[in-house]
């Protein structure tokens, strides 16, 4: 299973990063459900604040867009983050006695702090493909873990949170990510990235990304 013609080549660019990304002992405790609470519940709650500043990254993708369908798109998950995704986490963290006005005031971890503030970064000074490069292991990589994870044997423990990534919506959105991420390469490199001198580039944000996104697990299991 996989996403659309770049985000292949991108995984495969980020070599040994991605199955440390996608395949963490982190991911192995959501999995088999010997992840403990406190580690998931610490998570989540850093996982809030992560989602306010990735709000800000596509938002700042909606002004970097070059057509209205880019603009369109991006527009669209900015208001699923803040209006839907983030909503998961109010309602978990809920459920174990966490009040939003906690989740509101918790201290960001600087594992936290960098990988937003990378994105954020790369967005300010690339285009809005450097931008989609560092924000696509996210949306991608959460595709990939909840769609295995969704088909395998796995506990009861954390089922909501795999039912989210592996539900067909979410599925959904990430084909229509990849078919963006394809349709930007095409606009902005053409009919044959990997030749151009800006592919290595493209494919260092996307590896960082990558690295960020397996420093926020190891953050998640020291709660
Ligand atoms: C550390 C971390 N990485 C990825 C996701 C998943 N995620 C974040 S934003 C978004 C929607 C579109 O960007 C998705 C699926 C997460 N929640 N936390």
């Amino acid at each position: 299973m996989s996403y659309g013609n770049t985000f292949p080549l991108w995984r495969a660019a980020a070599g040994d990063h991605w199955p440390a990304y996608t395949r963490h002992a982190f991911v192995q405790g959501l999995a088999d459900g010997s992840l403990p609470r406190d580690a998931f519940m610490h998570y989540l709650v850093q996982d809030y604040i992560f989602l306010i500043h990735f709000s800000r990254a596509w938002a700042l993708a909606v002004s970097k867009a070059d057509t209205l369908d880019e603009m369109r798109h991006c527009a669209a998950t900015v208001h699923a983050l803040l209006n839907q995704e983030m909503g998961l986490h109010v309602k978990l963290c809920g459920e174990a006695g966490i009040a939003e006005a906690d989740l509101i005031a918790a201290e960001e971890r600087p594992e936290n702090l960098a990988y937003t503030r990378y994105v954020l970064d790369i967005g300010h000074r690339g285009d809005f493909l450097d931008l989609l490069a560092a924000l696509a292991p996210c949306v991608l990589g959460y595709g990939e873990i909840g769609a295995r994870l969704a088909a395998s044997d796995h506990a009861q423990t954390y089922a909501e949170w795999i039912g989210t990534y592996g539900s067909r919506d979410y599925q959904d959105l990430c084909h229509e990510v990849a078919a963006l991420i394809d349709a930007s390469v095409a606009r902005r490199i053409g009919p044959e990235p990997q030749t151009s001198p800006r592919w290595g580039l493209v494919c260092e944000r996307f590896t960082m990304a990558t690295r960020l996104e397996v420093g926020f697990w190891d953050m998640g299991m020291t709660p």
